[in-house]
């Protein structure tokens, strides 16, 4: 059988034999493949930046020197399919590397090419100085890139492609000139607005996750500039003659409230990348990627961000979310629900495994009028068709179902989308994948569910969370009212429980006993 390789990798190999001739080194190895995998535009580069690992990062530790001329993008063509075997051949010392990547695409159920993402794989599970490096960085272990991996090919995300083909290199002086100036104030826009949204996230939002996200952007961008030329920016700079700071709108000094300013920075942002990108283009290959790049991460960001305020609102009063389970409740599922909803249970979970589709129907009709009666949220587990056949305000999956952008399809643009985590990774990837809510857990052993010993997270993980995401989170499995203060202590200012309510002799009860442990 022959196995192709993307013309990612075929650019990230062509690239790391420029870094090793550019590096004057003996012979092309690992590490020169691993600079040319953060420095291309690739699934590869946007996995290493998931977990925080960087091109400066990887200059700094290996003996690499950049090629100063950009590819040519005309040698470097990949219109031809290269095949694995011709890789082997015309790349003798990445040999275990290529069959570790052709490895685990031998795993995936669908044909897959070798890509970026595969080479990257290969680096990490060879053994040599490149491996102990990658995982001694960020938080990039095998487990964790594995799966990455799935949720980029579920995403089957299009690769980033910047229009090479129109390239115009400007040829007067003048034009030159003007183009380093467009630049260097697009360059100091963008600084400037992603210093007002960190801000933002670090004096109101609070939100370590989301900061460190935009420090990469930043970080990207000077690395972006360093192959635009820092000293020809400079140069062409001429401020006292710029039009545009003379010209000014009363909207520009109006801003409604701090959300209104994180707004228009948000936009002010986006735009400057994309100036960048396309002046950026008659300049360097290379940086218009880049700001391509960044200006795709900002999109996810201001999506992250305010969905992480619009959630916050609509779970300001939920402090406790009851799931509700027939087999595990006394008196029936009906008087529960009830009493909990009575006592100030906020958010409703249905999670029934045994019920026919037509019994969750009918069931599900009558705790939507319950919870509606009530004020509170409905949500379904597993089953977003459902969702919407009871008209429920959302749907709870976990990490081995449906993902948040095929739920989000069947579930429409209002509904809620709560996700199971039990690691800090899988945690950061559900706010960028768009999650309204994350269960985060389990917290303590529970008979609710079954979990192998490994795999209860913790009070740990909840501190973890706790320290980073402010996108709303419950901490869940095995907590009542002996052990909700530690989930407490710990940073839970949520928690979900099933069997401690459902189970009670008084659902109502121990709801309010339950509520009465958080602060405020
Ligand atoms: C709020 C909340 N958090 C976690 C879960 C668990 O979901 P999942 O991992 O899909 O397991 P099941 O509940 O479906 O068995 C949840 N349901 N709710
Ligand atoms: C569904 C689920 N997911 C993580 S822990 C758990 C069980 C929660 O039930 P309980 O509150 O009875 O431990
Ligand atoms: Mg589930």
């Amino acid at each position: 059988m022959q196995h192709l390789l993307t013309a990612g990798a075929q650019r990230a190999l062509k690239q790391a034999e420029r870094i090793a001739q550019s590096s004057a080194a003996p012979e092309l190895d690992a590490c020169h493949l691993l600079a040319a995998l953060a420095f291309e535009e690739s699934r590869a580069a946007e996995l290493l930046l998931a977990h925080q690992i960087e091109l400066a990062m990887i200059l700094e530790q290996f003996p690499i020197q950049l090629p100063e001329e950009p590819a040519n993008s005309d040698s470097d063509s990949t219109n031809e399919p290269l095949e694995l075997s011709q890789a082997l051949y015309h790349f003798p010392a990445l040999r275990e590397i290529l069959n570790q990547a052709l490895e685990q695409v031998s795993r995936s159920d669908v044909p897959t090419e070798i890509g970026s993402e595969h080479l990257l794989w290969g680096l990490l599970t060879t053994a040599g100085s490149h491996s102990e490096w990658l995982r001694s960085q960020g938080t990039l272990t095998t487990a964790a890139f594995e799966q990455n991996l799935i949720l980029q090919q579920r995403q089957s995300a299009e690769p980033i492609n910047v229009d090479f083909a129109f390239r115009v290199v400007p040829t007067t002086a003048s034009d030159q000139t003007n183009t380093f100036r467009t630049i260097d104030a697009a360059a100091n826009r963008l600084r400037e607005g992603l210093r007002v949204i960190e801000d933002y996230l670090r004096f109101t939002l609070d939100d370590a996750h989301l900061m460190q996200l935009l420090k990469n952007t930043r970080h990207q961008l000077a690395e972006a500039l360093r192959f635009i030329g820092q000293d020809s920016l400079i140069a062409s700079r001429d401020t006292l003659h710029d039009v545009g700071t003379s010209i000014s709108t009363t909207s520009e000094f109006e801003r409604q409230s701090m959300e209104h300013l994180l707004q228009a920075n948000l936009k002010r942002v986006q735009e400057a990348t994309r100036t960048l990108e396309e002046f950026g283009k008659l300049i360097s290959v290379e940086a218009a990627a880049l700001f391509k790049q960044m200006r795709y991460a900002l999109y996810t960001l201001e999506k992250s961000i305010l969905s992480c305020l619009h959630n916050q609102r609509r779970l300001e009063d939920c402090r406790l979310y009851l799931l509700v389970s027939e087999s595990l409740c006394h008196h029936g599922s009906g008087p529960a629900v009830r009493e909990a909803l009575a006592a100030g249970v906020g958010i409703v979970q249905i999670r029934e495994k045994e019920m026919t589709d037509r019994q969750l129907l009918e069931h599900g009709r009558h705790v939507r009028e319950w919870t509606r009666a009530a004020g509170a949220i409905l949500i379904m587990n597993d089953r977003p068709d459902l969702a919407v056949a009871i008209d429920a305000d959302g749907v709870h999956v976990g990490q081995d179902e449906l993902p948040v952008r095929e739920v989000r399809q069947i579930i429409g643009p209002q509904r809620m989308i709560g996700v199971s985590t039990h690691n800090i990774e899988q945690a950061r990837q559900a706010v960028l994948d768009g999650a309204d809510y994350i269960g985060v857990g389990p917290t303590f052993p529970t008979t609710t569910k079954s979990f192998a010993e490994h795999e209860y997270a913790g009070l740990n993980f909840i501190k973890q969370v706790a320290a980073e995401i402010t996108l709303p989170w419950f901490a869940i499995g095995g907590i009542n009212a002996d052990n909700l203060c530690q989930a407490v202590q710990a940073g839970a200012q949520r928690v979900a429980v099933s069997s401690t309510i459902c189970s009670a002799p008084e659902p109502g009860q121990i709801t309010s006993e339950l509520l009465s442990q958080f602060p405020g």
